[in-house]
């Protein structure tokens, strides 16, 4: 069995190694310009065309991390790019889901004890108690309850707050309200303090969280935004935030990225920034799952994490 692997950032070598490890029998290479020799694998993240197209013997693709946008706008432009019938896989939590319930919980306790507020007063030399906020005021709402939406959902749950979920089909997540489809939308959104993105990007999802969407949110309300930058209409999140609608927002993804440094969202006071760090692919969680779907497919068993490239995620 032959696996080609590409990645424009991540350390080859260590890659090659640990899945030469996990998969003995496998012949393991970095696929390299030119490089028209078959595989039965193939393992990447902005995949130049020529490395999938055309290629023989083709059993599966892994996309190297859980978002698959940028491999299927590319295979939009390149219909062939992917060959017909061969199944495209994503990276499922492999490590993401707990990176993004430390993102949330930790970022969700520090409104909650209004440490923002304490934030401003220190600044201003103030001491000065404030009133607490309840727990029941403090409504969780996340957007997209696949596998790291479901896991920030029971993160949050388990620290005692009302969680409530959005996604395309209803959810049974333990203590978790769920709404499913577009109707739902406004009462998923009513009452809902915080927002927390996990919505794949898709033509349905760009733009979702705008003017329209932001109004619907409980007063003083906050926004996540761990997906995907596309997701949030910027300039509707800073008149939400001047107009005190929102009273914060938590951004890791950008429509630019990195984001411009004439950006405003650098300098306002309500908006908090990390750069695409929210959960990052952990290679030896990533390489055992990898290995174990590929030991699945080659003994004809079935698997999970494959994308529908008709619901595009
Ligand atoms: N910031 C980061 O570091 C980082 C890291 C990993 C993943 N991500 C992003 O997180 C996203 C979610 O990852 P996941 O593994 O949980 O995906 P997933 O496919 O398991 O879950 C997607 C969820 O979104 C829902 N959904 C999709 N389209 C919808 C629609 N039109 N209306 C309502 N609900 C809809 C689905 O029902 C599902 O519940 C990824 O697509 C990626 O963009 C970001
Ligand atoms: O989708 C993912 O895995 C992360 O956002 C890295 O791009």
């Amino acid at each position: 069995m032959d696996i080609i692997f590409h990645h424009p950032t991540f350390d080859t070598e260590y890659w090659l190694n640990r899945l030469q490890q996990a998969l003995p029998q496998a012949r393991v290479r970095q696929w390299k310009q030119g490089d028209q020799q078959p595989a039965d694998y193939a393992l990447v993240w902005h995949p130049p065309v020529e490395m999938l197209s055309g290629r023989k013997g083709l059993k599966g693709v892994f996309a190297l991390g859980a978002g698959v946008d940028a491999i299927l706008s590319k295979l939009q432009a390149h219909p062939d790019m992917l060959p017909d019938g061969v199944p495209l896989f994503r990276l499922e939590d492999t490590g993401m889901g707990l990176q993004m319930q430390e993102y949330a919980v930790s970022q969700v306790l520090h409104w909650f004890r209004r440490f923002d507020d304490y934030q401003r007063q220190k600044q201003q030399g103030q001491w000065q108690p404030l009133e607490d906020y309840r727990r029941e005021d403090f409504t969780i709402g996340i957007l997209g309850a696949g596998v790291l939406g479901g896991k920030v959902a029971e993160s949050l749950v388990a620290w005692g707050f009302p969680v409530r979920c959005w996604s395309r089909s209803k959810k049974d997540l333990p203590g978790v309200q769920s709404f499913a489809g577009g109707e739902a939308l406004p009462d998923f959104l009513h009452g809902t303090r915080v927002l927390i993105n996990l919505l794949p990007n898709t033509p349905q999802t760009v733009g979702i969280i705008n003017r329209e969407l932001l109004g619907q949110l409980a007063k003083e309300a906050y926004v996540i935004n761990l997906a995907r930058g596309v997701h949030l209409v910027e300039a509707d999140l800073l008149a939400a935030l001047d107009s005190g609608q929102l009273k914060g927002a938590m951004l890791d993804v950008f429509s630019k990225e990195p984001l411009p440094e004439n950006s405003p969202l650098w300098a306002h006071p309500g908006v908090a920034i990390t750069p695409h760090v929210a959960a990052v692919t952990r290679p030896d969680e990533a390489i055992a799952y990898i290995a174990k779907t590929i030991t699945q497919l080659e003994n004809g068993e079935s698997v999970s994490g494959e994308v529908s490239l008709q619901h595009g995620y």
